[in-house]
């Protein structure tokens, strides 16, 4: 097994930041040793947003993109190195997401697209780098996503406990560590993206810091239950989705049955939507006893007691409070799935994404 020093790289869709971690793998515990958040330029930000809202766009301007990121995910590992004090003889590899365009498992041809060239992340470190963790995955029939419930159920699950752990990034997706059953997990649907691009639409924020302003509005019942009739909640897993289908222009959508709805109740009304269509699915799955949470909106008060409130009797926290930090957990999980692919493991599993078959995953950028 190709144990040592892994850095991992994450860039969700939430696009608050290039996640890096450094990591110490063993057989048996994967350690986390320092971390990072790069920025991301408000115009390259833009430049993706544009793309994966399927806005038009030139083969250059997305070309030059997967070189800019490229460069930006190596200059981001860099930090990291230069804050933990390593050098690059000390890291076995890099494993690096890239940044989601595209992600369409139901289309005629299924295709998943991550920009931010890897051999830019290579040279630029001079560390071995692997990449491209999804296409192998979709190659077998699978949904490619989500990848992290395997790295979940390596560091959180319980023999006796039924736990789910819950991401809640751009996209919330939940996996369920359930004792005596096979692993499963699923996008939920939208995390914090829309309630993002909300607070920016409106106020010109990134995101509703502590939820302020959500927490000043009201639910609106009607659009909260227009919301809930899109069909991809009721699907059943496999299943995995993105900004292609989430969107502004999906929220404008049906905002236009509710025009005089003040955008605070809309705010609160998405919180709302986060949290139930999780908890409905947690309840669907036959409930849990610890439903651990992770991702930035662990830290949103508004929908982490929709939670609790939805689900009496199971206990909602964070995943720092069983040791992983939340933060951290996906950059974790593709050092993890790096260290896998180097020593010849399957990352993928098909009880998640619906795959023929398990596979090792990913591109090795060797140097
Ligand atoms: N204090 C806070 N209050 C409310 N929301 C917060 C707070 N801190 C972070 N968030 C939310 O978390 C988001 C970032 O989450 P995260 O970093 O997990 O996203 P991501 O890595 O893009 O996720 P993914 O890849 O899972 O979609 C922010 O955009 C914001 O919506
Ligand atoms: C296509 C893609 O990038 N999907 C992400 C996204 O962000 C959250 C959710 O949607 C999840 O399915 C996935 O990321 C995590 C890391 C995963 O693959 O498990």
């Amino acid at each position: 097994m190709k144990t040592g020093r892994y850095i991992g790289v994450m860039s969700g869709t939430s696009l608050d930041g290039i996640d890096v971690v450094l990591v110490a793998i063993d057989e048996h515990t994967v350690a986390q040793q320092c971390s990072y958040c790069h920025p991301i330029p408000a115009d390259a930000k833009q430049q993706i947003l544009a793309i994966c809202q399927g806005q038009p766009t030139t083969l250059s301007t997305l070309g030059q993109l997967d070189t800019r990121l490229g460069r930006l995910l190596g200059e981001a590992v860099l930090a990291l190195m230069a804050q933990a004090g390593v050098q690059p003889r000390d890291i076995t590899a890099i494993g690096c997401h890239g940044q989601t365009v595209w992600h369409e498992p139901e289309a005629g041809y299924p295709c998943t697209m991550q920009i931010g060239d890897n051999n830019q992340v290579a040279a630029l470190t001079g560390i071995t780098t692997v990449g491209d963790f999804r296409r192998r995955d979709m190659a077998l029939g699978g949904q490619g996503a989500p990848l992290v419930p395997g790295f979940h159920h390596a560091l959180l699950s319980h023999p006796d406990e039924r736990r789910m752990v819950l991401n809640i990034g751009g996209i919330a997706n939940l996996s369920l560590l359930l004792p005596g059953l096979p692993i499963r997990g699923y996008d939920t649907g939208p995390g914090n993206m829309l309630m993002d691009a909300w607070i920016w639409r409106n106020k010109g924020k990134p995101y509703d810091k502590d939820a302020a302003w959500g927490l000043s509005g009201r639910l609106h019942q009607g659009l909260l239950s227009a919301m809930l009739s899109d069909g991809y909640f009721a699907l059943p897993a496999p299943k995995s989705t993105g900004r292609e289908h989430f969107n502004l222009s999906w929220l404008n959508h049906l905002l236009t049955r509710y025009p005089s709805t003040a955008p605070e109740d809309v705010q609160a009304t998405l919180g709302e939507l986060t949290a139930m269509t999780v908890a409905d699915q947690v309840l669907l799955a036959g409930g849990c006893e610890h439903l651990l949470v992770c991702g930035g909106g662990a830290r949103n008060p508004l929908v982490m007691a929709r939670l609790s409130a939805l689900l009496p009797g199971i206990e909602v926290s964070p995943t720092d409070k069983f040791g992983v930090s939340g933060d951290d957990m996906e950059a974790m999980a593709f050092a993890w799935l790096a260290f896998r692919t180097l020593s010849g493991l399957p990352g993928n599993l098909p009880s998640v994404t619906g795959a023929r078959a398990e596979t090792v995953l990913g591109a090795i950028y060797p140097v």
